[in-house]
């Protein structure tokens, strides 16, 4: 897309470098359509056909990188990719995912992240080739067709669309927890359940939850279906800076990268440091529901990796392209793994009897603790924030929910008996009211 806007400049020099109408720039051999019966089906056996040159996106991708500002090292590129991969999804699904995968979530991260790494090496072998800012369109235009091209950038905009929405959403919750006032909450979310029609009805048929229960508080009103104003009005000034151009640099970049990755360090540490029980006693314990609960578990984790292709939108303003690129792509993938994975390993090694979504803050609050008083109230943070996530059309859905039907970890308990389960498990299913 980016290479089309290019083109559309009057400017001479530009348009001499980078006009994709160029003729000479596709190859549409073998093509006849004479005889097709419609005009809008000889346009689309056109665009099927119709590839982009290497030598008119190299061409291109120089001229690109001429106006671009400066060049992105390996570090750069890293910490935009963890940056922008890891967040919403490690912060909520790793409490999400322990029902579904007991401690064995940590390999829950690495199978979704080794899944992930047969398409990274796609974009590694594609990005390393084809260094532009186009990614997924151009690569598809090289080697697919125009057709394929402009599908595959729907898709992506659609899967960008739907994870930022997650993102947006998951923020505006704990926006609404932290200022904790009724009357807010009301404004800010309309529940879906008071929006008269049929599609309040269709709506509420497939989601979750008791929601003839009048909420009165503000945990109750998020855990209703509803219109989420305030995270549309955060996706809408996102759209208008980024369309703006506003680029907020990399040294910010590098800095919030550096800064979550810590915040995620600190989590490990601190339940390293009351780490109470041995995961590790008997593969049960670890894996309560076996490798079929691992790959459940993976399948929910996938959207803690929505992302990290989007490293390759920045092949043009990469130093040595053909070297740095399939460096960054597998640094972010490997590091997005190991940062996720970690922090699924030390959580489930904390065991309190009051549930597990209190179990870190409780401990952290523990007299004698090193970071004694940091804890927050998971009701009013990561809690919150699941079950809004969990309202997304995600495989986050397809895992027990409030209010409807046993979740994985009732299904542990009720197979098992109880000397088998392990504690994080159980307050898991405790907290659901299992
Ligand atoms: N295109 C995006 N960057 N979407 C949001 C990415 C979500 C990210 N994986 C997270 O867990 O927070």
């Amino acid at each position: 897309m980016a290479l089309e806007s290019d083109s559309d400049s009057d400017d001479a020099t530009s348009e001499d470098v980078s006009d994709p109408r160029s003729e000479d720039d596709y190859d549409n051999e073998g093509v006849s359509v004479e005889n097709l019966p419609t005009m809008a089906t000889v346009e689309v056996v056109k665009m099927s056909a119709k590839r982009k040159t290497m030598a008119a996106i190299l061409k291109e991708a120089a001229a690109a990188a001429e106006l671009e500002g400066p060049k992105l090292g390996l570090f750069d590129l890293i910490c935009i990719g963890i940056g922008t991969c890891v967040g919403t999804g490690v912060f909520v699904l790793s409490g999400e995912v322990l029902p579904v995968a007991g401690p064995a979530a940590v390999l829950s991260w690495m199978v979704a992240g080794a899944a992930c790494l047969l398409s990274a090496l796609s974009f590694m072998e594609l990005s390393a080739r084809l260094p532009t800012r186009g990614s997924t369109y151009v690569f598809a235009f090289h080697c697919l067709g125009e057709l394929a091209a402009v599908i595959s950038s729907v898709c992506l905009t659609l899967e960008y669309g739907i994870s930022g929405a997650g993102v947006a959403r998951s923020w505006s919750g704990n926006v609404a927890s932290m200022v904790n006032s009724v009357a807010f909450t009301r404004m800010c979310f309309t529940p879906w359940s008071s929006l008269e029609g049929r599609y309040a009805s269709s709506f509420n048929s497939v989601t979750s939850g008791n929601h003839s229960v009048e909420a009165t508080t503000v945990h109750e009103i998020l855990d209703q279906p509803h219109l989420d104003w305030l995270a549309g009005l955060l996706m809408l000034l996102c759209v208008i800076l980024v369309t703006a151009g506003g680029d907020c640099g990399k040294m910010i970049t590098n800095a919030f990268t550096c800064m979550k990755v810590l915040l995620i360090l600190f989590m490990s540490v601190g339940c390293l440091a009351h780490w109470n029980q041995d995961i590790f006693e008997s593969f049960g314990a670890f894996a309560p529901r076996g490798t079929t609960g691992i790959v459940d578990g993976a399948t929910l984790l996938f959207f803690g990796f929505v992302g990290f292709d989007e490293v390759c939108c920045l092949a043009s303003r990469s130093k040595d392209p053909a070297r740095t690129m399939p460096r960054a792509i597998a640094g972010t993938l490997l590091g997005a793994t190991a940062i996720s994975a970690d922090c699924n390993r030390a959580g489930p090694q904390l065991r309190h009897p009051a549930g597990h979504g209190r179990e870190l803050r409780q401990r952290l609050q523990e007299p004698g603790s090193p970071v004694g008083g940091l804890g927050g109230d998971d009701r009013r943070g990561g809690a919150a924030a699941a079950g809004r996530l969990r309202q997304l059309p995600a495989p986050a859905g397809a895992h027990g929910r409030h209010g409807r039907g046993r979740g994985p970890a009732e299904h542990v308990l009720q197979e098992r008996p109880a000397g088998q389960v392990p504690g994080a498990l159980r307050s898991a299913a405790s907290e659901r009211g299992g």
